[in-house]
């Protein structure tokens, strides 16, 4: 059969050929193309799996309801059980049944996952975006390194549900950059595409796309590479939250500063994984509140590592590291309350130097989260008293405390507009234009009559995770900033 795999015409062949009972039930453009594509070479399943997914596909005829708190809309198969309904028990006289006992009792299905080498090749970087991403790099390893005084801003929203809207945002942001508003920040920003959540939610635009509980990841992955190379290639630099250990291998090229975030800061595997990556890494200080976890973190990953990961091509390999020397730590606040004083950075400052860790005392202060009490409208009074640390000289030489000095970064959760919404229950991205981009917006005034059109949609621009201040909110921040890391820079070299 002469049948090119992904030319359109390929697609439609096979997506009319292969039998509907083995299609993914909402799967999004990318997931029936691959689906299509791995369905005529996958080896046949072992009969536990098999049967597992054909009790999965047999629910789904019979429209079983998924549990009334999970994030899956698609039905999810009852567990496995006796004639008499009840919880099976391991029947000892058939090795068949033990098996039942033992294989995916709890997974529902394995669908296929492109290979990372498939989206490099199908979405390469431009040389612009190469050029933006490698530029940002340098310079935030230098200012996380001391060796330059100016502050390196991870700014944007919470998360990225919508392309467009953080297409609209990265616009916004350069012509201000651009402009040269903000001579002494480096400025990145924010493109989160995975969430952590303290129980269950929306996990981000990698995980679920269509924000409707489909779980397109392909076509996740797809979308947020897709925007990083716009954003970099525009000439902005993006930052991004390093949850999953696969994604990376599908975005990373594209990054020019990771966060480990408070709940994973303690894991072994993300310290692993920020011990390989070539780009700069903040560990936020735990939800407790604690530094330590995250300067034992910083000490973890600066040191080389062996692990298990996969190549781009998907393939399980022995990852070797080097370790990286661009680790900093974010403080966030927690649950033991705010740390974004003077005195709570100090403290973080002198525990990181008593650590012994080999690399410059490097201190982020996120103004959202822990921080904020998430509330946004906290976010611009954390800015006013990190630009007083920043500025206060002490002592008979009237000079800077050393903890003023090492404060390297700030992280603010911005949007287009403040405050955040909550997501409909019967909500799916793909019906409503203001998400998928369907509909340019110029003129902010004019948003308010587009969401009662009869449809289920979300509020342009406002967050659909954390609470984010407004963009005027964000430029007066800024400005406040780049003012008080100018007065630093002339505190710290009179003569310049
Ligand atoms: O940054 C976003 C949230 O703080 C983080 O994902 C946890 O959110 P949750 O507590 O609402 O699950
Ligand atoms: C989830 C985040 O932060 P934290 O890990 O501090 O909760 C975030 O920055 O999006």
């Amino acid at each position: 059969m002469n049948c090119p795999l992904f030319s359109s015409k390929a697609t439609e062949y096979l997506v009319d050929n292969i039998p509907r009972k083995l299609r993914l039930p909402r799967a999004g453009k990318f997931d029936s193309l691959l689906l299509a594509a791995t369905t005529n070479s996958a080896p046949i399943k072992p009969p536990h799996q098999r049967r597992s997914r054909i009790i999965a596909e047999m629910s789904l005829k019979n429209g079983t309801a998924a549990s009334n708190d999970s994030a899956f809309r698609f039905p999810i198969p009852p567990e496995q059980s006796d004639d008499m309904g009840k919880p099976l028990v391991p029947d000892f006289s058939d090795d068949e049944k033990v098996k039942q006992y033992i294989h995916d009792r709890r997974v529902i299905g394995y669908d296929p996952l492109l290979a990372p080498s498939f989206l490099l090749h199908k979405l390469p970087t431009s040389s612009e975006s190469l050029r933006t991403t490698a530029l940002a790099r340098y310079r935030a390893s230098q200012i996380i390194q001391g060796q330059s005084s100016d502050l390196l801003v991870i700014v944007g929203p919470c998360s990225i549900h919508s392309p467009a809207q953080a297409l609209h945002y990265a616009r916004l942001l350069k012509t201000q950059v651009d402009a040269g508003r903000f001579p002494r920040l480096l400025i990145l920003m924010r493109t989160y595409f995975e969430k952590p959540r303290t129980t269950i939610g929306w996990k981000g635009l990698i995980n679920d796309p269509n924000i409707d509980g489909s779980f397109a990841i392909n076509d996740g992955l797809q979308t947020a590479r897709k925007l990083l190379h716009d954003i970099t290639s525009m000439g902005i630099p993006v930052a991004s939250e390093l949850l999953d250990t696969i994604s990376p291998q599908y975005i990373s090229d594209l990054l020019s500063w990771g966060a480990i975030g408070a709940r994973t800061t303690e894991s072994q595997l993300h310290r692993e994984l920020a011990s390989g990556v070539s780009f700069p890494i903040g560990f936020k200080n735990g939800t407790d509140g604690s530094v330590s976890t995250a300067i034992d973190a910083m000490s973890s990953s600066s040191h080389p590592h062996a692990f298990m990961g996969v190549t781009t091509t998907g393939l399980a390999s022995i990852v070797k590291t080097r370790g990286n020397d661009d680790v900093h730590i974010i403080l966030r606040g927690g649950s033991s309350g705010p740390n974004f004083s003077s005195e709570h950075i100090q403290d973080a400052f002198e525990k990181i130097q008593k650590s012994g860790t080999r690399t410059f005392p490097s201190i982020m202060v996120d103004c959202s989260h822990g921080n904020s009490q998430k509330n946004h409208l906290n976010q611009p009074k954390v800015i006013t008293s990190l630009c007083k640390t920043l500025t206060s000289t002490s002592g008979p030489e009237s000079s800077l405390p050393p903890h003023a000095r090492h404060i390297t970064g700030v992280m603010i959760e911005s949007n287009i507009r403040e405050g955040k919404q909550s997501i409909p229950s019967s909500y799916s991205a793909t019906r409503d234009s203001l998400v998928n981009g369907a509909k340019i917006i110029s003129n902010l005034d004019e948003l308010e009559t587009d969401k009662d059109d009869g449809e289920v949609k979300l509020k342009y621009g406002v967050s659909i995770t954390d609470a984010c201040v407004d963009w005027d909110m964000t430029m007066t921040m800024l400005d406040e900033l780049n003012e008080a890391v100018e007065r630093r820079h002339q505190l710290l070299h009179p003569s310049t």
